[in-house]
């Protein structure tokens, strides 16, 4: 059998009524004989062809055995917003909860409210996003559903970054949060078998009060939900130094939080090297400027500090001119952990698949690449040992069923 059978209380197979009770693009099952393909003829920005490219084309047809083997690879997504995921069919539905709110509801009008200036520009849209969510029955929602989101693409696992702050100071209680977000983590997992944990990060424009309650909310003990596994920072980079938060970082770690600010995504390599020395950053989000400090690479390749890669996103926010010009390639070069993320996925009209589907075509990758990607995002990830074994396990099977003669 070429797609393995999910474990008795794994994830539902793709086309589980349970995943797809909402419209969605269907993705491809493994099919017998597939053999290795070489990832280098993706397309750009979206970078799987959703078409044929030709009818005699083997380029065409090579690209499209790699789309349909990531549609079914099995993935851990370690850099995505939870606010930042909600897909038009989501911010429909809280809309129509909130119909005073700016935000358009029509996917054609959304494109363009998606289509952002420069990375200020992206922090208003964001937050005109968050002004949607003004109960703790939203907060539910909107969690429940990207899980069943995550679980089309075959996302086994996620650490969700989510800002408390925004929303507590927006009026909802903070007990009634915390219930709102385990309850949907709990059902996820159940319903649709990906695995959610969480990562509480700071706003850090909104200033050191906004750190101070998301500390506070980290690791109060009557209030710190059970799948809080980090600690991040989030917002503009430009003009908010990294090192102010150190109090607020050490704090988190000595609850046994681990370390993922996000930095060198809108500022050089500096940033960087503040969050490791500042923040003790674990991994580095985004961390695009390292780039250019070949120390700062080797660093990070020494210690095993992984970058979580968000290559659309930083042509959206134009953080990056072009994906040809995109980093990646020489943070894999200098022996960098490079993980694959989608960051605010329908804010930047891509999803975790295409993801894949870019970095396939910048590293020119085989199925194998692939899979090791996929791996690299399980290895660094804050899930217990047992929980790893288990998606590294799938994503072996998976592969060489593919693999397969
Ligand atoms: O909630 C507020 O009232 C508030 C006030 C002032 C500033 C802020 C923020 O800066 C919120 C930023 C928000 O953006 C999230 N995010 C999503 N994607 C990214 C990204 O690629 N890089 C950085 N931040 C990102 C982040 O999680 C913050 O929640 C809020
Ligand atoms: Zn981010």
């Amino acid at each position: 059998m070429l797609r393995p059978a999910p474990p008795p209380h794994g994830p539902p197979a793709y086309d589980d009524p349970r995943v797809i009770d909402q419209p969605i693009t269907r993705v491809s099952r493994p099919r017998p004989g597939r053999r290795r393909s070489r990832g280098g003829t993706l397309t750009d920005h979206r970078a799987v062809p959703d078409g044929p490219t030709g009818p005699t084309s083997d380029a065409g047809s090579a690209a499209r055995d790699l789309h349909a083997f990531i549609a079914g690879l099995p993935k851990a997504e370690l850099h995505v917003h939870h606010v930042g995921s909600a897909s038009p069919r989501i911010v429909s539905e809280l809309a129509a909860r909130h119909p005073d709110s700016q935000v358009p509801t029509d996917p054609e009008a959304l494109v363009d409210y998606f289509t952002f200036t420069d990375f200020a520009h992206f922090i208003d849209v964001y937050l005109s996003v968050v002004d949607l969510i003004r109960t703790p029955e939203d907060v539910r929602l909107l969690t429940y559903e990207v899980a069943r989101d995550m679980a089309r693409q075959q996302v086994r696992y996620a650490e969700l970054t989510i800002t408390p702050y925004s929303s507590t100071k927006r009026g909802i209680d903070a007990r009634a949060f915390m219930d709102a977000i385990e309850d949907a983590r709990k059902a996820a997992e159940a319903d649709f078998g990906t695995v959610l944990r969480w990562c509480f990060d700071i706003p850090g424009e909104a200033g050191l009060a906004s750190a101070d309650e998301t500390v506070r909310l980290a690791t109060d003990d009557a209030l710190r939900p059970e799948g809080l596994v980090s600690f991040g920072l989030g917002g503009p980079e430009i003009g908010v130094p990294r090192p102010q938060f150190k109090p607020h970082f050490d704090r988190a770690v000595a609850a046994g939080l681990h370390s993922v600010p996000h930095a060198g995504e809108t500022t050089g390599p500096e940033t960087v090297w503040d969050a490791l020395t500042e923040l003790r950053a674990e991994r580095i989000g985004h961390g695009t400027s390292s780039a250019k400090d070949p120390k700062l690479l080797a660093h990070l390749a020494e210690h095993r500090i992984a970058l979580e890669v968000c290559p659309t996103s930083n042509i959206a926010t134009r953080a990056v001119r072009t994906l040809d010009e995109h980093p990646i390639k020489e943070f894999v070069r200098a022996g960098i952990l490079v993980t694959i993320n989608s960051d605010d996925p329908p804010m930047f009209g891509t999803d975790l698949n295409n993801e894949y589907a870019v970095a396939a075509r910048l590293l020119d990758l085989d199925e194998q690449g692939l899979a090791a990607l996929a791996k690299n995002a399980v290895e660094v990830s804050f899930l217990d040992a047992a929980g790893k074994a288990r998606i590294m396990d799938e994503i072996d099977t998976y592969t060489a069923a593919w693999l397969a003669p």
